[in-house]
């Protein structure tokens, strides 16, 4: 039988991003409060004579299939690593909305780090993954790990948060993505503009919010509310502003959902994926639907959270699967 592993990885919504200036080295310390929900990407990995991306899903055509997937770059990552070829097929199941503000490539880059550590037999230890990881992007750690996590440095160096209870969120799909750095170079140019200046000399460290981590170890979604709701400009969000001056109408999404009678709006990460919190699983299904029929977004998906990080659901080489 072909040996084949097949791993599952959820994508992310940011509960909290606090953003300190840019660094000398172009990135901006963070206190980035990561929460892994149940959206999820498969990648099956398969031996083959040369390294091969293959992608499926409604959103595929969007997702490179040469060396910048970050699929790829974790294959040859891990393969440079151990001094052999990069000899695997990556097949990608994408569910994962495309550059916005999800974390999806990051979840194909854990993903395949994982998949073809087993198919390998490398044997990377939890630490070497980790690493790796981070060498591949800020926000791939948190994908390999899941939960809940607060991120501090550029969002790698990680600590696991305690959840207590289960938040239902609804996710407002944009039509075309936001590129992740012209969203941080838009939050610099808007601190820039109101005189505040943009880089760590100017800006205050990001900090956590305390209620907020209190609203999730509590599992208190009333108080998750208030504190999505609390920071800069009405959200724990700082690239909101930011996602927002590059695309004025994911203003219109965000009124939409409230009005529709989320909980709390806020903008996912570097956006243009629109986040409501939900008061449980009926309040989300209603508010997704009330966003599909407004027109200002082009689907609506519901997910609850916290989900776990990547983790292999098939291995050919084990006669009982996950
Ligand atoms: C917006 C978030 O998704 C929130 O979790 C992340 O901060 C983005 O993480 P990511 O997509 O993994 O980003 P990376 O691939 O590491 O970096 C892409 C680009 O985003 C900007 N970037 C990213 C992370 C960070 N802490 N500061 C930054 O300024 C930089 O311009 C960088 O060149
Ligand atoms: N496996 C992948 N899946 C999706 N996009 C990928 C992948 N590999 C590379 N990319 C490129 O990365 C860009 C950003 O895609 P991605 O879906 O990771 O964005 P994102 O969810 O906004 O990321 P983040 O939330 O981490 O900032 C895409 O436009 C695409 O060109």
């Amino acid at each position: 039988m072909t040996a084949s592993i097949a791993v599952r990885v959820p994508a992310k919504v940011n509960a909290q991003l606090a953003v300190g200036g840019r660094r000398p080295d172009g990135f901006h310390d963070l206190a980035n409060v990561f929460f892994a929900v149940g959206l999820y990407d498969e990648i099956t990995v398969t031996p083959a004579d040369e390294l091969r991306i293959t992608v499926e899903g409604p959103d595929a055509d969007q997702v490179p299939c040469d060396r910048t997937n970050l699929a790829a770059r974790a294959a040859e990552l891990l393969a440079a690593r151990h001094g052999i070829e990069p000899r695997v097929h990556i097949h990608i199941s994408k569910d994962i909305p495309v550059a916005g503000g999800m974390a999806g490539g990051s979840a194909d880059g854990a993903g395949a780090l994982l998949a073809c550590d087993a198919l390998w037999g490398t044997g990377a230890s939890r630490t070497e993954l980790l690493d790796m990881c981070a060498e591949l992007g800020s926000d791939v750690p948190f994908s390999l790990v899941g939960g809940a996590a607060l991120g501090r440095g550029r969002g790698e160096l990680l600590t696991p948060l305690a959840v207590g209870g289960t938040f239902h969120w609804v996710f407002a799909v944009a039509d075309g993505g936001l590129s992740t750095p012209a969203v941080y170079g838009e939050c610099d140019r808007l601190r820039a503009e109101h005189g505040t200046g943009a880089t760590t000399d100017d800006v205050p460290d990001p900090e956590p919010s305390a209620a907020l981590l209190s609203a999730l170890h509590d599992g208190d979604t009333t108080a998750l509310a208030g504190a999505l709701a609390a920071g800069t400009a009405g959200s724990s969000n700082d690239l909101q502003a930011a996602a927002i001056s590059l695309r004025p109408a994911l203003a219109d999404t965000l009124r939409a959902g409230t009005e529709a009678g989320a909980l709390a709006a806020l903008v996912s990460g570097s956006g243009p994926t629109c986040a409501f919190l939900a008061k449980d699983a009926a309040g989300a299904e209603q508010v997704a639907a009330a966003l599909r029929a407004s027109g200002t977004c082009r689907t609506a998906r519901v997910a609850a959270g916290p989900a776990a990080g990547a983790t292999v659901v098939r291995d050919s080489r084990n006669a009982a699967d996950a």
